[in-house]
């Protein structure tokens, strides 16, 4: 049965939770009294379409439905989970948070985005509910902090993993949680930077994404330090580094005072900084470079990497059909070109990509290749029959053409959203050696499992365009 989300303030935190669960298959509800919020998360989830399948590269479920309310009550009806995202005031926290544990069934989960404040304080007139503190874009960025009662931790930490969430449990409440009192601290040093005319917005921020800012998001702070130190390793870096926590390296509490004249300060270097872009447009080149990094981090499993590696494992494969589907996914925004759709690199990309899952199914999968055996491609064959655009479905189906002896060769139908053929790729391989690099037929359990499929689609007609040579009319 579908999930459904409740989502109680529809703002730029709100807005990213609606559609994390949206896109991951939930129904969600919001109850927002602005009348801006259905434009405003529409214009949210639109930038999360674009960017969150491009993680994956299997499809992700369909989308669940999405509803707007005026009564609180009819929004929260059913949910398995409520995540309140009001403002960051304790009395609006207490007066919200106090409705929904009225309204909600005892197993909901009733999560708060809360940046700083605790458990404790949230409820402290009597609610029941979790600190689950998220990251901006929420859709993207898998970091949640879970602080309070255990059972209720634990239960939330199961669904966030099945939206592909990293659910990081906060051993003791405390102000700002764990990573907010990092960012924090950098914020307060960097206001006196900018106040005392050391550096502008910009040259801190390039301070940051020009070295330490890359560091961090595959190794974060200790294991980066842990390098630093050398072939001695940590012990070595605290030595080195020890005394310069008495030196005035840091301004910490000594916070500046919060003046107009500050806020004038960074808010004009700020738009003298980035005033070419509006928000959206910042916004998308944000996710933009995020999917990369991640899709990159996805290769070495580090970080948010092996998040992504878990939660694509559990994504459900596609229903058998008669012809078995090897890839199906959306169709990344990094695939398409200055012609506006999906470059021809890409075809080529999916077609491998049905030819590794095939390989798996005929029992050639990882075990496979590293006990030395594999198949080799010798020749592809591309047909572009129709364009394909970013965020459209694709779905690769496979045809075996001949399967015999050390041969095997593949037709895959490359389809867009409404099941029409955009191209199709034949594909020749050998099996082989991986010791001797040379062809050699494959053991009676991988052949046993390539010929059957190859006897079940003889009685399939010949696909339109097998065989064919570049430059063939008709
Ligand atoms: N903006 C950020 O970077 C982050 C914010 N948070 C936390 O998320 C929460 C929300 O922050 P933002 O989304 O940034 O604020 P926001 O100002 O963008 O959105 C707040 C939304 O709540 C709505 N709202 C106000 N009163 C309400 C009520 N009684 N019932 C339902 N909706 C109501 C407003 O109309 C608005 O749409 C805060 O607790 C904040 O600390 C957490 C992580 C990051
Ligand atoms: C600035 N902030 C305290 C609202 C930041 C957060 O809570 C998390 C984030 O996304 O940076």
């Amino acid at each position: 049965m579908t999930q459904k989300a409740c989502i109680v303030g529809g703002g730029v935190i709100g807005g990213g939770w609606a559609a994390r669960f949206l896109l991951n298959g939930w129904d969600v509800a919001v109850f927002d009294p602005d009348p801006e919020a259905e434009r405003k998360i529409g214009e949210v989830i639109a930038n999360a379409r674009r960017s969150l399948p491009s993680l994956y590269d299997k499809r992700l479920p369909d989308e669940g439905k999405l509803t707007f309310h005026n009564d609180l009550t009819e929004a929260a009806k059913g949910a398995d989970w409520i995540q309140e995202s009001v403002p960051e005031r304790l009395e609006l926290k207490h007066k919200v948070l106090g409705n929904l544990t009225e309204m909600a069934s005892p197993t909901t989960v009733i999560g708060s985005s809360t940046s700083g404040f605790k458990p404790s304080e949230l409820c402290a007139e009597g609610a029941r509910a979790i600190v689950a503190h998220p990251f901006n874009p929420v859709y993207l960025l898998p970091l949640i902090e879970l602080v309070g009662d255990p059972g209720e931790t634990a239960r939330a930490a199961e669904i966030l993993r099945s939206i592909g969430m990293f659910p990081l449990t906060v051993r003791k409440e405390i102000d700002a949680h764990i990573a907010d009192r990092f960012l924090e601290a950098v914020w307060r040093e960097a206001l006196w930077l900018v106040k005392d005319g050391i550096a502008t917005t910009e040259e801190i921020d390039e301070a940051i994404r020009m070295g330490f800012g890359l560091r961090w998001a595959q190794m974060g702070l200790f294991e980066t330090y842990r390098i630093a130190g050398g072939e001695a390793g940590m012990k070595h870096f605290m030595a080195q580094f020890g005394p310069c926590l008495t030196w005035p390296w840091t301004k910490l509490m000594d916070v500046p005072e919060f003046t107009d004249e500050l806020v004038d300060l960074i808010a004009g270097q700020s738009d003298d900084q980035s005033r070419h872009l509006s928000i959206r447009e910042l916004e998308r080149l944000r996710d933009d470079n995020l999917v990369g990094m991640m899709r990159a981090l996805k290769k070495s499993g580090s970080g948010a990497g092996g998040v992504l590696v878990a939660h694509e494992k559990a994504l459900a494969n596609a229903e058998p059909a008669e012809l078995p589907v090897t890839v199906d996914r959306q169709i990344p925004q990094s695939w398409t070109d200055y012609n506006n759709h999906m470059n021809e690199a890409h075809y080529l990309e999916a077609g491998a990509a049905a030819t590794d899952r095939f390989m798996e199914l005929i029992g050639a999968d990882a075990d496979y290749i590293a006990s030395g055996k594999s198949y080799f491609t010798v020749e592809n064959h591309l047909r572009y029959l129709d364009e394909l655009k970013a965020g459209e479905r694709l779905t690769v189906t496979t045809q075996v053409l001949q399967g015999e002896g050390k041969k095997m060769k593949l037709f895959h139908f490359l389809k867009n959203g409404d099941g029409k053929v955009a191209a199709t790729m034949e594909t020749m391989l050998l099996h082989v050696d991986l010791t001797t690099r040379a062809s050699c037929p494959p053991p009676p359990e991988v052949e046993e499992k390539l010929t059957a499929f190859a006897k079940a689609h003889t009685t399939l007609p010949v696909p339109d365009g097998a065989g064919r040579y570049v430059g063939q009319r008709g």
